[in-house]
């Protein structure tokens, strides 16, 4: 890099509009979405897509429900002019769906694209030309007129030849990109927009879209709303036009230069699913319409399968969702860290399915895109007692005593960091079950059985203490009372218990119980043991057996 002072780059101008609007408003419903996955993604690609995967693809837009999808560039090559022809001659377009054409304002690519339209019934088709500065010289070596005079020839041209088509029933609406509107002074996009909207001859009906495209993102977002604003109130046929957004993502931040540019009064949104287009991708649909979501604005569209939707995506354009992908990415619904899982498990823990959703770092349910909940917490040795405590709850149904949290949050910690790894469930539960379930030195129990009289229990129990069998017998105000007794005739250690607790394990015939048990030793540590067994009252036992063969392990 350039050393202090950087004279190797310029910073960007600043919009002249002191009485913006933009920062006082709020985004109330969704835009026109129009998807370019088909055009600007698929032309980003190493390996575009194939007829058959653009087929493929287009049925996927079609039931997130796009009801306008740029199909391709049809004058561009035969692969992209076969599939416009397939979609009309395979009557694959549904009847409220317009397919959207890219092509230059070039007489050749014109009448070849009108070729490729024959038989379609709605269309939008979509004229491209650069107005920027450094596009006007490097480019087309030219002076504003001679690109003004590209645009509007363009646009004479087509409304020329398009005749044929409209009369055998061909829909046609027209919109304009000033390719890198961003990067081109206001009042010269405006001057080219003008004299398109003159030519082409909009009416509040019919209006004519124009597409004002962050070709290369250069600026900070609000330059870009500002940018917007100023064509949305100097525009003389705001009322005849559609004003739409196409921003990159360059510097990072198409999503939010087009929130922003929505505030400034765009209609229209362009952009691709997980964002695929040129260099670092074309705004994230998926983003800003899941964005529009959590504000309790529905998109239109539906993104309730998310996981298919990358599938298919990814296996037709070659590319990864990344693991951070808003949405839709591996890890976007998982804590590793503590204090995250403490916070996710307590708001998880309280909320109500009548009131709105309020979990803690997760701002999407993640049903509602098809998202499961297994992923929600995940345990490394960043994580926490909370953490586990979740995933013994919530995938094996253990919902261990609060005060238990911090003894086995210690022990799984341990293990994480012995491994150097992240546990898989299996291993916490594992884990769960060597150290409090399946004990079985140096005590065992061997039979258990009470009788009651009058409200005194007598427990008869036969245990082995390192392979050596003793029979006991006494007498308490309930089993676990009784047992805790007639343990304390032999040399194991005294205790006495602190708490209780226990609940049912799985459903039906398979139900069983587990119980908790805190113990205090007459040493003054306390502990838990836990019990299972389809009888609740063994299962308490065990628990009083699992508690004294931990403290037992810990001398
Ligand atoms: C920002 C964007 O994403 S715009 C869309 C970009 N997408 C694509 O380019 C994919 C499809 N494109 C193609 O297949 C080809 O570029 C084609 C078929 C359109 C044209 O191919 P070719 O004519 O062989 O080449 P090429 O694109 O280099 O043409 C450049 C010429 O077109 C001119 N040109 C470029 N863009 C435009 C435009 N929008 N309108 C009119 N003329 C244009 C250039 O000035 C140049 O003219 P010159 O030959 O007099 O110097
Ligand atoms: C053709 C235009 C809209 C484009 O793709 C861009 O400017 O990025």
């Amino acid at each position: 890099m350039q050393s202090a002072p950087v004279t190797k780059y310029r910073p960007f101008p600043p919009v002249d509009l002191p009485n913006r609007q933009w920062p006082n408003r709020t985004i109330t419903r969704a835009p026109i979405w129009c998807s370019v996955d088909l055009r600007d993604g698929n032309q980003a690609l190493a390996q575009p897509m194939s007829v058959e995967e653009k087929l493929e693809y287009f049925e996927m837009l079609v039931k997130i429900g796009f009801k306008e999808i740029e199909v391709g560039f049809p004058s561009a090559s035969q692969i992209e002019f076969d599939f416009c022809r397939r979609l009309i001659e395979e009557n694959r377009i549904p009847a409220d769906v317009w397919i959207q054409i890219l092509c230059q304002c070039r007489e050749d690519l014109i009448t070849r694209s009108l070729e490729a339209l024959h038989g379609a019934k709605r269309v939008i088709f979509h004229l491209y030309n650069s107005t920027s500065p450094a596009q006007r010289r490097y480019v087309f070596n030219a002076e504003r007129p001679a690109i003004r005079d590209i645009a509007t020839h363009a646009v004479s041209f087509l409304k020329s030849r398009m005749a044929p088509l409209v009369a055998q029933g061909t829909h046609i609406r027209l919109e304009y990109s000033p390719e890198s509107f961003t990067s081109t002074e206001l009042d010269f996009a405006l001057e080219v927009c003008e004299a398109v909207t003159d030519i082409w001859q909009p009416t509040t009906a019919e209006k004519i879209i124009l597409n004002l495209p962050a070709t290369v993102e250069y600026a900070t977002p609000n330059v870009h709303a500002d940018q917007i604003e100023w064509m949305c109130t100097h525009l003389t046929r705001r009322d005849r036009t559609i004003i739409s957004l196409h921003t990159h993502n360059d510097r990072g931040t198409g999503v939010a230069a087009t929130e922003l540019g929505m505030l400034a009064g765009a209609d229209r949104v362009e952009g691709t699913l997980f964002g695929n287009g040129e260099r670092t991708g074309n705004l994230d649909i998926v983003t800003v319409a899941l964005n529009l979501y959590t504000h309790g604005i529905h998109p239109d569209l539906d993104f309730s399968d998310i996981n298919d939707i990358r599938e298919v995506y990814e296996r037709c354009t070659r590319l990864e969702v990344p693991a951070r992908q808003p949405y839709a990415g591996e890890l976007v619904f998982t804590a590793f860290s503590g204090s995250h899982q403490d916070a996710i498990k307590k708001s998880w823990d309280t909320r109500k399915s009548t009131e709105p959703w309020d979990v803690l770092y997760i701002p999407i349910d993640p049903a509602d895109v098809g998202r499961s909940y297994k992923a929600i917490i995940r345990i490394n040795s960043q994580s926490g007692k909370g953490g586990v405590a979740y995933v013994l709850e919530h995938e094996f149904g253990y919902q261990l005593p609060k005060l238990m949290h911090k003894e086995i949050g210690r022990l799984i910690n341990d293990l994480a960091d012995a491994t150097g790894r992240e546990l898989t469930a299996p291993e916490i539960h594992d884990a769960f079950q060597q150290e409090y379930l399946q004990r079985t030195a140096p005590v065992v129990l061997e039979t258990f059985k009470t009788t009651e009289r009058n409200s005194t229990v007598k427990c008869d129990a036969k245990i082995s203490i390192d392979g050596q069998a003793r029979k006991l017998t006494a007498e308490g105000n309930g089993p676990i009372d009784a047992f805790v007794r007639a343990l304390a005739e032999t040399a194991l250690p005294k205790f006495e218990v602190l708490s209780y607790a226990e609940h049912s394990l799985g459903k039906g015939a398979e139900a069983r119980a587990v119980s908790y048990i805190q113990v205090k030793t007459e040493r003054g540590h306390t502990l838990f043991g836990a019990g299972v067994d389809t009888n609740i009252e063994l299962a308490s036992i065990k628990a009083i057996v699992s508690a004294l063969n931990r403290t037992l392990a810990k001398r």
